[in-house]
């Protein structure tokens, strides 16, 4: 059994489809290690994303972390592996507009139970101070982008997650907010020991991570 992810012989093609989006021979990224991809529009990146979150069952191949192959999960039990086993940060965001900052990054200890524990709420509030929000009992539909987006980020980190996954985290945010969030997402995986797995064409980013991929013409080439 190995920790981190590793990839094999990973294809995926959509219904209606004759050829493959993409075929991925090997990918490996170890535990506390940064990897970014990048490509064209519609190489397949979300996808690509979905498939190693857990979301969308690849067409065949495996796709271990630590040591468990999701890719032969049946979706129920995906969807738990995904609640406990990964962070996911999106482009925009996925808050729930009704609820404070707090709230939102205790959504995912609502999951099969009444209510979070005790431990969770000062987890919670510790997050949300180290990615400096001041005010978490603010709705948070009453912050900025950069700000949602670091509250996104300290509900990725709730469940102490081995790896952090994020689909363009910065694509909607200006300069200034980029560049902070950047920083905040390499940071808090150093911080944890979190695989973090970025999907993106924002370079200064990019730059930030260990290694860089391209997804293009259906096959992952080496970039730097
Ligand atoms: N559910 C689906 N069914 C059929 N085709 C799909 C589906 N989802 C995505 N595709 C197709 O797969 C291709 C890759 O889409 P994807 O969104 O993964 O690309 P991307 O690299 O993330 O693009 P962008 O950078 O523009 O967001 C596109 O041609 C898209 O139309």
């Amino acid at each position: 059994m190995s920790a981190g992810l590793r990839v094999e012989q990973l294809r995926m093609r959509f219904g209606g489809e004759t050829a493959d989006l993409f075929a991925i021979e090997q990918l490996a990224l170890a535990p506390g290690a940064s990897l970014g991809i990048r490509g064209p529009s519609g190489a397949g990146k979300t996808t690509l994303f979905n498939c190693l979150a857990g979301i969308e069952a690849p067409r065949s191949g495996r796709i271990e972390w630590d040591g468990c192959d999701i890719a032969a999960l049946a979706e129920g039990a995906r969807d738990r592996w995904r609640r406990h086993a990964v962070g996911l940060v999106f482009q925009d965001f996925h808050l729930v507009d009704g609820l404070d900052a707090l709230g939102n990054v205790l959504l995912p200890a609502y999951f099969g139970r009444w209510r979070p524990s005790a431990d969770e709420r000062e987890r919670a509030a510790a997050l949300l101070q180290r990615v400096g929000i001041a005010a978490p009992r603010r709705e948070v539909a009453l912050l900025s982008r950069g700000e949602r987006q670091r509250v996104a980020i300290a509900r990725a980190l709730l469940q102490r997650p081995a790896a952090l996954l994020a689909d363009e985290p910065t694509a909607s945010l200006d300069p200034e907010h980029r560049a902070g969030v950047a920083t905040l997402l390499a940071e808090a995986a150093r911080e944890t020991g979190a695989a973090l797995l970025v999907f993106s064409h924002d370079l200064e980013l990019l730059a930030r991570l260990d290694r860089c991929l391209e997804l293009r013409d259906g096959a992952l080439h080496e970039t730097r």
